[in-house]
């Protein structure tokens, strides 16, 4: 799914109503009527007191055809209009009109004393502002949005919280929506992905609304947001007459004294994702620990407690380096005359990013399209430090081309950055908050890469299928027990998953929609 910015979605919106023939005035119908449907078929007719806040822009006229509906339902509820500018966009006018022939007029609030009282167990419906963003709100907005996130009510927001920005960064965190739900039009925002932002921003879905997709094509979107759509073309399925050598050889290098759990874990997931050999190259005291644990991997041994020599004799399609591997002086010599001399692809973790830190100048010596897998603070250390999550992409962009690498991002929505294109996961939940799951992780991606994915392509579905472990186990388990082993366990139903059809929930309700019209 792409992701556009807040210029692109205004342009998709301009092409759908001039390419399709549709008037502006249909298609908010069509997507505010979708956002009622929403709420309907949630509270079925409950008497609720919902208050809608409408801006004078579309956003608002969005906000007044919600309301209208609710109204014509017979729901509890009020409407105003935060007055904070004297201009109105056709649309809003129109379903201003709409309305007040329902014998409905909204109050105006144009300060704080007309402010309604709003009550925790009420609902809010957020369409003050959406797309058309310029500026912070001020003045009075500023306070309605503070007296609103203060009641912390449940706060529905159309297409935004307000004072969002979809493409640049929040300065004034005091004059945002705090939702407790987003119903956004055509697609997901990138600021919905970003971390700085979880106060605003809980849970959230994109509703349809039409727009042409030909033309978002050839927008050529440089975001795209991960889900089962985008995975199911970047599978690869097996071959009758393949072999273990059509799958490759992964190199898992890594470990050290008390952290050889590191190096297994990801040299299971390598085993476990599907590459046709494994071997694992570690210190020798972990020799035991990892023949015993993975009975299917081959083992070759370097010094006692820590990597030194790097002098292994593996002929390997693929290399993941880091996992557990310590960062003493003499396992970071090693390093830099093994990436000196290294002519294999390569996929990067934990201490490997470390060592890159310390000694920048190794950077050149990376093959094209090495896979590098950062948690923040190994990213921070890499790149330096960014003042908000915008910079830190732009930051990372820039890394990516300065040195011809891929890199991963980890987190809540972990983030794949090649070039100019980025590459936002859907799967995954706090239950991955654990240890080894990024160990499992460069295993994943480095068994995949050993198989014959494009690296770009073995970090997305690498990640994708990481998260979707943990989206499955819950349903069955709790967050607390999943440990990084779990992933393992359940990756084999999160590859299943990929060609199973998911029933739209949504369709339950159809009996309870409204069509689109007044
Ligand atoms: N057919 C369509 O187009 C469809 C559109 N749809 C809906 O339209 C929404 C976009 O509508 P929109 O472009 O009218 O912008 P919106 O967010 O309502 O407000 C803009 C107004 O606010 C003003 N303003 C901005 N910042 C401000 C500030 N800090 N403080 C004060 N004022 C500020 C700005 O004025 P200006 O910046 O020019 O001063 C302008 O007057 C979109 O999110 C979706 O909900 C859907 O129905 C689908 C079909
Ligand atoms: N709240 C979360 N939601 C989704 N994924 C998460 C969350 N917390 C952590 N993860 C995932 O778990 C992994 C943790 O990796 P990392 O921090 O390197 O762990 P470790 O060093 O213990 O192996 C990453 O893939 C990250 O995206
Ligand atoms: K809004």
């Amino acid at each position: 799914m792409f992701i556009l910015n807040s210029k692109q979605i205004s342009e998709a919106d301009k092409a759908t109503i001039s390419i399709n023939n549709i008037s502006s005035i249909d298609l908010m119908e069509h997507a505010a009527t979708q956002c009622f449907n929403w709420l309907h078929s949630r509270l079925q007719g409950q008497g609720i007191k919902i208050h809608v806040f409408c801006g004078i822009g579309n956003n608002g006229g969005d906000g007044l055809v919600i309301a209208r509906h609710l109204y014509q339902h017979g729901y509890n509820v009020s409407c105003y209009i935060v007055n904070f500018s004297d201009k109105r966009t056709d649309e809003f006018l129109i379903n201003y009109n709409r309305l007040k022939e329902l014998g409905e007029w909204p109050p105006i609030i144009k300060s704080e004393k007309d402010f309604p009282k709003v009550a925790f167990e009420d609902i809010v419906i957020d369409a003050i502002f959406g797309n058309g963003l310029t500026r912070e709100p001020e003045g009075f907005t500023k306070k309605l949005i503070q007296y609103i996130n203060h009641t912390r009510v449940f706060t529905l927001a159309i297409d935004f919280p307000s004072g969002l920005f979809s493409d640049e960064s929040v300065i004034d965190t005091g004059a945002v929506i705090k939702a407790g739900h987003t119903l956004t039009f055509q697609t997901p925002k990138l600021a919905f992905l970003l971390p700085e932002n979880k106060d605003f921003v809980n849970t959230w879905e994109v509703i349809d609304i039409g727009l042409d997709e030909n033309f978002i094509k050839n927008l050529n979107p440089k975001s795209h947001y991960i889900t089962k759509n985008e995975i199911i073309p970047i599978y690869k399925s097996r071959n009758k007459w393949s072999h273990k050598g059509t799958y490759g050889h992964s190199l898992i290098i890594g470990g050290s004294f008390g952290k050889i759990g590191a190096v297994t874990l990801a040299t299971r997931a390598a085993l476990k994702i599907g590459s046709g050999l494994v071997s694992a190259y570690l210190p020798k005291c972990g020799y035991n620990i990892l023949q015993i644990s993975v009975p299917e991997a081959m083992v070759e041994v370097d010094n006692d407690a820590a990597l030194e020599y790097y002098n292994f004799k593996t002929k390997a399609t693929i290399i993941g380096i880091g996992p557990g591997m310590g960062t003493v002086e003499k396992t970071a010599l090693g390093f830099e005359l093994f990436i000196k001399e290294n002519k294999l692809p390569l996929v990067i973790d934990a201490d490997a990013i470390n060592l890159l830190s310390i000694n920048k100048s190794l950077l050149k010596y990376l093959p094209k399209n090495t896979v590098l897998t950062p948690h923040p603070k190994e990213l921070e250390r890499l790149i330096g430090s960014w003042k908000n999550d915008f910079e830190k992409l732009e930051k990372i962009t820039d890394f990516s081309k300065d040195h011809n690498v891929i890199v991963v991002l980890k987190g809540a929505h972990t983030i794949i950055i090649n070039e100019d294109n980025k590459y936002i996961n859907s799967t995954g939940n706090p239950a991955l908050a654990t240890a080894g799951s990024g160990d499992v992780l460069t295993g994943l991606i480095t068994g995949l890469i050993a198989q014959g994915y494009e690296p770009i392509n073995a970090a997305i579905l690498g990640v994708y299928l990481h998260g979707k472990t943990a989206d499955l186990a819950l349903q069955e388990t709790s967050y607390e027990t999943f440990t990084a082993s779990s992933i393992l366990d359940y990756l084999s139903d999160a590859i299943l998953d990929i060609f199973k059809q998911d029933m739209d929930q949504e369709k339950i309700e159809d009996d309870e929609e409204v069509e689109d019209g007044n």
